[in-house]
């Protein structure tokens, strides 16, 4: 059996939100980064990945569980283990070379060694001549290179990489992923282990020897697949695509409620809150992606590796999409499929007052915070009331930021569906006009 470099075993974490209320974002998780493997970290945003980077690079400590590298409890950052993060987090008032300098000398490298270091660093990733320039010369890809030199010259068993490829338009990332396979396969890095967090299902299928699968709200690793074809593997091929659909079908199993289907027993026991996280969908996506769906070739049900496709939305935009259309029961997910349900077919061929009618009637009676605005808009004389104590009824599970995200996903969708109105400049709901003497 490979040595394990970082194990976790049972690990929790929890934050506290503004107004006190303590949150678990990870439980029990148990996982072992092993010596020679690269894995894939896939799950909804907010689910806990960073945390759990941060946890394994002794950033941040767990709270329950323990954390060990090389067999030794975890104290502190460990010193063989280096992060890329999607910012890059360059600092622009410092060169290429004293940007990737700056690990050794906080370790008290001497001089000539971190010259030497740096240099080697740079050229590995494919940066020569450029060692004298500013991040701000530097085109995107370029300024992630950096980063990757910068984590790679402590020469580091362990490289944790957090969306690193994210921020870059789509050939700049694959290209830097190309290279740093390339360099992995050829045993020029000193990198003996890599986690890699991702928001792209072919990306996590195309660079991992293990792919898991996080679940949210405590976040948790709900299920994992290992990967074993030889690399570099090739996009188009029958095995990745039909590991992609995989992924893919895991990935939206119990879409509906993705965070409860498949969580610990006593939570998909529990009542649904009103504090849920809403998939960030945007209606007119949502509209665009049932029409699409509707017309041939898909005829009402798709791959959706094809829609993706089809549509021109990469995996973090087309999953909370169809992940609302589920939610909503507009459409379902079934083994990595979508499907247009009988009343998504009755949507999709509605004109706008139907659509309108029936977007409103779903969301009433899948969203209970929805149901919830609603219903106190009713009771209400003015038919109005401020947002402030639905974002702190929010913010008792999410943080502030999440509960705002959350509730304007739940504003533009109750517009779609007139359910409510919301006005920007007072953060007043209210019922919308001409609706404050009827109840749905
Ligand atoms: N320092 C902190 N204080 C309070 N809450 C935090 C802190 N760090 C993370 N959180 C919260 O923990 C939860 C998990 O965050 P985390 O960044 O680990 O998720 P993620 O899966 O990496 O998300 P994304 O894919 O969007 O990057 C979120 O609700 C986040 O707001």
């Amino acid at each position: 059996m490979t040595a394990s470099i970082v194990e976790l075993h049972g690990v929790g974490k929890s934050f506290r939100s503004a107004d006190g209320h303590s949150r678990p974002v990870l439980e029990q998780v148990d996982f072992h980064l092993r010596e020679g493997e690269i894995v894939a970290l896939l799950g909804q945003s907010g689910s806990g990945k960073s945390t759990m980077l941060r946890i394994m690079a002794g950033l941040v400590p767990a709270d329950r569980g323990q954390v060990r590298y090389r067999g030794q409890p975890m104290s502190g950052p460990a010193r063989g283990i280096s992060m890329v993060f999607q910012s890059f987090a360059l600092f622009p008032w410092l060169t290429v070379r004293q940007n990737v300098e700056l690990g050794l000398e906080a370790r008290g490298v001497p001089r000539a060694e971190r010259e030497a270091k740096a240099e080697a660093a740079i050229a590995l990733i494919g940066l020569s001549g450029f060692e004298g320039a500013l991040p701000r010369e530097l085109s995107g890809g370029m300024r992630q290179r950096v980063g990757i030199a910068r984590a790679l010259v402590t020469e580091p068993e362990v490289l944790l990489m957090d969306e690193a490829f994210s921020a870059l338009d789509v050939l700049t990332g694959e290209r830097l992923r190309e290279d740093i396979l390339d360099l992995w396969d050829s045993g020029q890095m000193p990198t003996q282990a890599m986690l890699v967090v991702s928001h792209n299902i072919e990306e996590a299928v195309m660079m991992a020897d293990r792919v898991l699968i996080f679940a949210s709200d405590p976040g948790r690793i709900r299920c994992q697949l290992s990967v074993q074809l030889p690399r570099p593997r090739d996009p188009d091929s029958a095995d990745v695509r039909a590991l992609i659909d995989e992924v893919y079908a895991l990935m939206t199993a119990g879409a509906a409620r993705p965070a409860r289907v498949h969580g610990i027993t006593e939570a998909a026991a529990a009542p649904t809150p009103l504090a849920e996280r809403l998939p960030a969908a945007d209606v007119a996506r949502m509209d665009g992606l049932l029409e699409l769906l509707a017309e041939p070739p898909f005829e009402g049900r798709a791959d959706l590796p094809q829609l993706s496709e089809e549509a021109g939305l990469p995996d973090a935009d087309l999953l909370p999409v169809a992940h609302a259309l589920a939610l909503l029961g507009l459409a379902q997910l079934d083994s990595g499929d979508l499907q247009l349900t009988a009343l998504g077919r009755r949507y999709v061929d509605g004109h706008h007052g139907l659509r309108r009618d029936l977007f409103g009637q779903q969301l009433l009676a899948h969203v209970p915070l929805i149901a919830h605005i609603r219903h106190r808009l009713e009771q209400a004389p003015s038919g109005q009331m401020p947002d402030k104590p639905v974002l702190r009824l929010l913010s008792e599970q999410l943080d502030d930021v999440e509960a705002d995200a959350v509730l304007q996903t739940a504003v533009t969708w109750a517009r779609h569906g007139e359910v409510f109105e919301y006005d920007y400049n007072t953060g007043a709901l209210r019922l919308p006009t001409g609706d404050e003497e009827t109840t749905r």
